[in-house]
């Protein structure tokens, strides 16, 4: 058999696994190469410190001259994160011939058309299945599975941490503070859990899966991005009365854009925030830390995707996939499909997002309340689905027929649409406030 030699670059949560199941010698290693046709063969870890000894790495294998290792490799797999040094590597290991493994979600967000085309004009191969929702396959579907299809529609949780935190609060109650907390004891959250509850980690995801999708690239930039700072418990509450789950979602679409004549043209949106969804939607039933993508296709229909979407253990399994499948593919001379495809849609603008909303409002329970609400609706053209309304015990006790709290359901409106008829109902005197706004995705 031929031997395919690998360049692994960082030894960390992932590369550590990676590491151990490379291992001179283990079943592991011989079982992979079996499986790639090739004699799988690790020739050096690229750590910070090559001094410090890790369990199960051959002390000899460890280098910080990352750079040279990676001229010394066939397969290059990048798990040190970050845009740089990563991207530099990246591109040198195509310049000498190499294919490359990665997860690293925040490169390929940012830099994804430079490096896809450097492997393309390299003929060498980028596979990135860790990068999106850690070991569930979802990259190789989007890109070999259903190239024979037409996606409509991405619907991902593929964030663990914020789908942790928005469980606990429908779960057992708790409030926004301590679900964070239970999520950093437990060691789902980061001491600085930004880049997750703020939904960049998801904003990334959602280029990537955009990017794929569509063969479109989609940047990070591209990306509206709204995290859970906002959601409270009362929200998670008024939920869960309403059969419904609030949810962190990635949601990549094609949708129709207008030009200056009003000409309907095809574009693709890319968006993460949170969204409330009916308990009867597949992706209502993801619990705790786990991740799931929902998938829209022409022919195929419906498809979700669910398990593990992070931990070095399962992250691992995408990347050894990938690892297999490029050693093949170097003994054949073969190629993964293209990613950026012909396609290259207009990506639509923030200011073009649609979605339907739910509105709860805190008003006053007396005569012509409901139809000065309604009448905020109408002047800024947004349709009204649905309208509850719940007498607030609070209100019962002020008398003078107290408040209640209405909560209004709307079709599909433009972001801009909905934010000047907010602007009003908290002008309008009969409001006492307006509680909350969110998004709704699926049938509620
Ligand atoms: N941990 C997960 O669950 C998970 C899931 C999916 C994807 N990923 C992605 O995988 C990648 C690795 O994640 P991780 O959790 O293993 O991170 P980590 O922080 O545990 O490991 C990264 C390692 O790289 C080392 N490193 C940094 N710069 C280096 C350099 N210039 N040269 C050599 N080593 C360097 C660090 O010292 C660290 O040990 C990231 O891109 C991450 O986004 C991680
Ligand atoms: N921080 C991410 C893990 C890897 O992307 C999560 O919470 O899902
Ligand atoms: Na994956």
């Amino acid at each position: 058999m031929e031997r395919v030699r690998v360049a692994l670059l960082g030894c960390g949560s992932v590369g550590s696994q990676v590491a151990a199941a490379l291992a001179a010698g283990s079943e592991s290693v011989h079982e992979l190469s079996a499986r790639a046709g090739a004699t799988i063969e690790l020739v050096g870890v690229a750590v910070r410190d090559a001094s410090t000894p890790r369990e199960g790495v051959d002390d000899e294998l460890l280098t910080t001259d990352a750079e040279g290792l990676v001229t010394r490799a066939d397969v290059v797999v990048e798990l040190i994160g970050g845009l740089e040094p990563a991207r530099s590597l990246l591109l040198k290991a195509f310049e000498h011939g190499a294919s490359v493994v990665t997860g690293n979600k925040a490169l390929l967000a940012a830099h994804g058309r430079e490096l896809h085309a450097a492997a393309d004009a390299a003929g060498v191969d980028l596979y990135f299945e860790a990068a999106v929702a850690g070991a569930i396959p979802i990259i190789r579907p989007l890109r070999e599975s259903l190239a024979g299809d037409r996606v409509e529609r991405v619907l991902g949780i593929v964030n663990g941490t914020t789908n942790f935190v928005l469980d606990e609060m429908d779960s057992r109650g708790a409030s926004f503070d301590d679900a964070v907390s239970r999520a950093q004891e437990l060691g789902y959250a980061e001491a600085d859990p930004t880049a997750d509850v703020d939904g960049w980690d998801a904003a990334a995801k959602a280029a990537i899966l955009a990017t794929l999708a569509f063969h479109t690239p989609v940047t990070l930039d591209d990306v509206h991005r709204e995290g859970i700072r906002g959601v409270s418990a009362e929200d998670v509450a008024a939920a869960r009365e309403a059969g419904a789950v609030v949810k962190l979602l990635a949601v990549a679409e094609r949708t129709t854009g207008q030009d200056d004549d009003g000409a309907a043209f095809e574009g693709v949106q890319a968006r993460v925030h949170p969204v409330l969804l009916s308990r009867d939607h597949p992706l209502a039933s993801v619990r705790g830390a786990y991740n799931a993508v929902f998938v829209e296709a022409a022919g195929a229909g419906d498809l979700m995707f669910y398990g593990q979407g992070a931990g070095g253990r399962p992250t691992a399994s995408a990347v050894l996939g990938d690892l297999v499948t490029l050693a093949r593919h170097r003994q054949d001379g073969s190629q993964g499909p293209r990613v950026l495809g012909h396609a290259d849609l207009p990506v639509l603008p923030t200011d073009a997002v649609r979605t339907r909303y739910q509105v709860r409002l805190v008003v006053a329970d007396r005569p012509g309340v409901l139809a000065a609400v309604a009448q905020a609706f109408a002047a800024h053209g947004v349709s009204i689905e649905t309208v509850r309304q719940r007498p607030s015990v609070a209100g019962a006790l002020a008398g003078d027929g107290g408040v209640a709290s209405l909560v209004v359901v709307t079709h599909t409106a433009a972001d801009a649409a909905l934010a000047g008829c907010v602007a009003d109902l908290s002008e309008l005197d009969a409001v006492a406030s307006v509680a909350s706004v969110l998004r709704v995705e699926g049938d509620s």
